[in-house]
């Protein structure tokens, strides 16, 4: 038995009905100590073993041995996302080099699936510096699509590409975790999503960016089957990069 569970929590507004309902349960808060930090950073984490579970972006699974995903919910949406893009000065047809975001894992990946089965396009990838195109996620991209030329939101391309919803990133755990705790853990998420009114009326009104859209219709947090076959197919060909 695991006596204090460090869970690794995205500091993105997305994970925000999540965070309630962990921060409102005893035995969640009693139990478990939070970890707070960008996706990228949360997976890095329970891949080092310094958390023994979080939200994880799915590409990050394939780095995690024995995982396991816990629990009914994700971050994902079907279709439009309004928080995954590639901000683009050019058309897709004629994006040459793509910046990825340093915070993001599955959508760095999702944007180099794009471009070479969908797309069917070579481009340049880099880390850092000029581009004409850049992978964007989470609370940095809101109110931003209209200052782009081109704006391409990567839940409505994976839509489109293969008829699927997706999940961006899902609770997973590197080791066995107590049956209790799990069920615990993921009341707790259930109790949180159905708290939707406090969290939207907690958060700052922005000019281009509706919150209440986004919270409840953009994103969509119940992990389907659908969501776990989009997965599957994810990691299939991100491994064929
Ligand atoms: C929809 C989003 O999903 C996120 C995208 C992730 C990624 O690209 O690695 C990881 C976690 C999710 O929070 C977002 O944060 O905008």
């Amino acid at each position: 038995m695991l006596d204090n569970i460090r869970i690794a929590v995205a500091t993105y507004t997305n994970t925000l009905p999540f965070l309630k309902g962990l921060q409102t349960s005893s035995t969640i808060s009693s139990d478990a100590e939070l970890l707070m930090d960008y996706p990228s950073a949360c997976a890095e984490k329970v891949i080092r073993n310094e958390a023994d579970l979080g939200i994880i972006p799915i590409q990050a699974l394939l780095d995690i041995p024995n995982y396991h995903i816990v629990g009914d919910y994700c971050i994902g949406s079907d279709g439009e996302v309004d928080s995954v893009f590639i901000f683009s000065k050019v058309p897709i047809e004629e994006v040459k080099v793509l910046r990825l975001d340093p915070q993001s894992k599955t959508s760095n990946g999702l944007a180099r699936i794009l471009f070479k089965y969908f797309w069917r396009k070579d481009v340049d990838v880099v880390l850092a510096g000029e581009a004409d195109a850049e992978v964007l996620i989470g609370d940095r991209t809101f109110g931003q699509k209209s200052k782009h030329a081109y704006a391409y939101d990567l839940g409505a391309c994976w839509k489109e590409f293969t008829g699927l919803p997706f999940a961006f990133a899902v609770w997973a755990a590197n080791k066995e975790l107590p049956a209790t705790f799990e069920t615990e853990f993921n009341d707790a998420l259930a109790y949180g999503l159905t708290k939707m009114d406090e969290v939207i009326a907690d958060l700052p009104t922005l000019p281009n960016f509706d919150f209440d859209d986004y919270l409840r219709n953009k994103l969509d947090f119940r992990l389907t089957d659908e969501k776990r076959q989009a997965i599957a197919r994810y990691l299939e060909l991100y491994q064929t990069l």
